[in-house]
């Protein structure tokens, strides 16, 4: 597959001002001289006529030639750079993978290239594809740290702490006749290894962040029908996302939008009306809504001026304190059970009184201690009253949330199965003091594998279809 020479269009869509080709492999040095008429100067910008296989002209532009080892992929590496125009794209392409040995690259297979070559390790390989994909600064700070080897200098880092210390265990149990740790070895490999095991869980307490920040802090906009949340939904995006009518149970689809908040960005859901309904559309709406709180980030729960804040302040209190936060709506446990999406244990409610432009009429339902309930927030969609400071508290709630970009912390799920996994081997060998020194040798490669997977050094074979497959076409 290496020995194949790739070609594809590396930047964005076309028409545009400037296109660039790469092509990248052992039939790069042939095809600069065919194509640009000579050999370009190493890693120097030269103005040249690309032409094609019949001699005619395709367009005069800038080749770049990068000799391997020393270039993005670590092999030999051209780049056209000519006039961004589809058909003059499609003529270079076309003369390019005339060539023998040239075919069109698959989907990150650039990046791939780059990591199988040792240039970069699988965790800077998601790195680039989260640069790729940021949207915000937040997002694009936490990408480009990552790209440039924070994550995999810390993994490398926990690697050559545990190769150590097996050294250490496999150079005592060469030497000792009995075949335990000698005691002194034992008792700092152990000191050792306890550190790196709270590292580890540091690491781990995280997780959270890096994922927030990377998949959006999630919004949930909940309520009875016609409480205003749709009207909430579209005063945040600033356009019309969702359908407001007066009609009580117009919502039944999620409905999402995502908000830049301070470089995090912040996906707010707008969900159907909970309330009991023989409609069937309806009662699948309802169903969703709770899928969404239960996985949520921050629940904003939105009563307007003539319902009654009882269910909400019920539903504040299981949403806090109840492992499965979905009792508010009566329903059959078992039923609740199997179809219950996954909790998310760092939730957070905000009360929001709405349409505070209206006075306020007593609902039938309305006792006295809804009445005393104390809102977080009361804002009017109509008039914009209260919409700024609502704002400004959900940016900071996700800003908390989603810690320090800068900092190297998991981001993807795999990372944190990964960590939990090596974690939980080298918590075996610190829970069992005693064993022999062959078993905790083995125990302590085990977690190194775990790590080794995590930055591409062992068995991801099957994964690295996955990852390389989200990059586009010339990454
Ligand atoms: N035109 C162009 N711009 C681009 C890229 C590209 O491929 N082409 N990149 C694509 O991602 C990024 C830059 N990344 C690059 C990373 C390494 C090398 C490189 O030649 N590395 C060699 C030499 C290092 C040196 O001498 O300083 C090496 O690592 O050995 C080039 C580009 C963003 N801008
Ligand atoms: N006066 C006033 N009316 C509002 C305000 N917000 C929403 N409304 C009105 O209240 C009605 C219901 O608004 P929606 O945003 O559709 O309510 P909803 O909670 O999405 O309703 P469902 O989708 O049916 O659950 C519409 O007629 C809105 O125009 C407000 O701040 N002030
Ligand atoms: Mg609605």
């Amino acid at each position: 597959m290496l020995d194949d020479t790739i070609a594809a269009l590396s930047t964005g869509s076309l028409p545009s001002g400037v296109a660039v080709v790469r092509l990248s492999g052992p039939a790069v040095r042939e095809a600069l001289l065919r194509i640009a008429g000579d050999l370009p100067q190493e890693r120097r910008a030269s103005l040249r006529r690309f032409r094609g296989a019949d001699g005619r002209l395709i367009d005069r532009g800038i080749a770049l030639f990068f000799a391997g080892p020393r270039s993005v992929t670590g092999e030999d590496l051209a780049e056209f750079h000519l006039h961004g125009g589809r058909a003059v794209v499609a003529a270079l392409i076309e003369a390019l993978t005339a060539l023998p040995g040239v075919r069109l690259a698959v989907a990150g297979e650039f990046t791939r290239r780059a990591f199988e070559n040792g240039r970069i390790d699988l965790t800077e390989a998601e790195g680039l594809a989260d640069l790729l994909a940021a949207e915000t600064e937040g997002q694009r700070r936490m990408a480009v740290a990552q790209a440039g080897g924070a994550l995999r200098a810390v993994y490398e880092g926990w690697m050559r702490r545990l190769t150590h210390a097996r050294a250490m265990i496999e150079a005592s149990f060469d030497f000792a006749d009995e075949g335990d740790v000698s005691a002194d070895v034992g008792a700092d490999v152990a000191s050792d290894m306890r550190h790196l095991a709270d590292d580890m869980r540091a690491h781990l307490a995280k997780a959270g962040r890096g994922e927030i920040l990377r998949e959006g802090y999630k919004v949930a906009i909940v309520g009875a029908p016609n409480a205003g949340k749709s009207s909430l939904l579209n005063a945040l995006a600033d356009r019309e996302v969702a359908i407001v009518t007066e009609v009580p149970g117009t919502t039944r689809d999620v409905i999402e939008a995502t908000l830049d908040l301070g470089g995090i960005p912040v996906r707010f859901s707008d969900t159907a009306g909970i309330r009991e309904t023989s409609d069937r559309v309806e009662a699948i709406g309802v169903e969703r809504a709770r899928a969404v709180m239960a996985s949520a980030d921050l629940v904003l729960a939105l009563v307007g001026p003539d319902q009654a804040p009882g269910p909400l302040a019920q539903l504040g209190e299981l949403l806090t304190h109840v492992k499965h936060p979905l009792m508010l709506v009566g329903q059959d446990e078992g039923a609740r059970e199997a179809s219950s999406p996954v909790h998310n244990p760092a939730r957070q409610i905000l009360t929001i009184r709405t349409k505070v432009d209206l006075p306020a009429r007593a609902a039938a339902t309305i006792t006295d201690s809804d009445r005393d309930h104390r809102f977080d927030f009361a804002i009017s969609t109509r008039t914009g009253d209260g919409l700024g400071a609502l704002v400004e508290r959900i940016a900071l709630m996700a800003g908390e949330a989603a810690g320090d970009p800068d900092e190297a912390v998991p981001v993807r799920v795999r990372h944190r199965e990964l960590v939990a996994e090596a974690l939980h081997i080298l918590d075996r060998y610190l829970d069992h003091p005693s064993i022999p020194a062959e078993v905790a040798a083995e125990t302590l490669r085990q977690a190194g594998d775990r790590l080794g997977a995590l930055t591409g050094q062992v068995g991801v074979e099957d994964l690295l279809d996955v990852i390389f497959s989200e990059f586009c076409i010339g990454k």
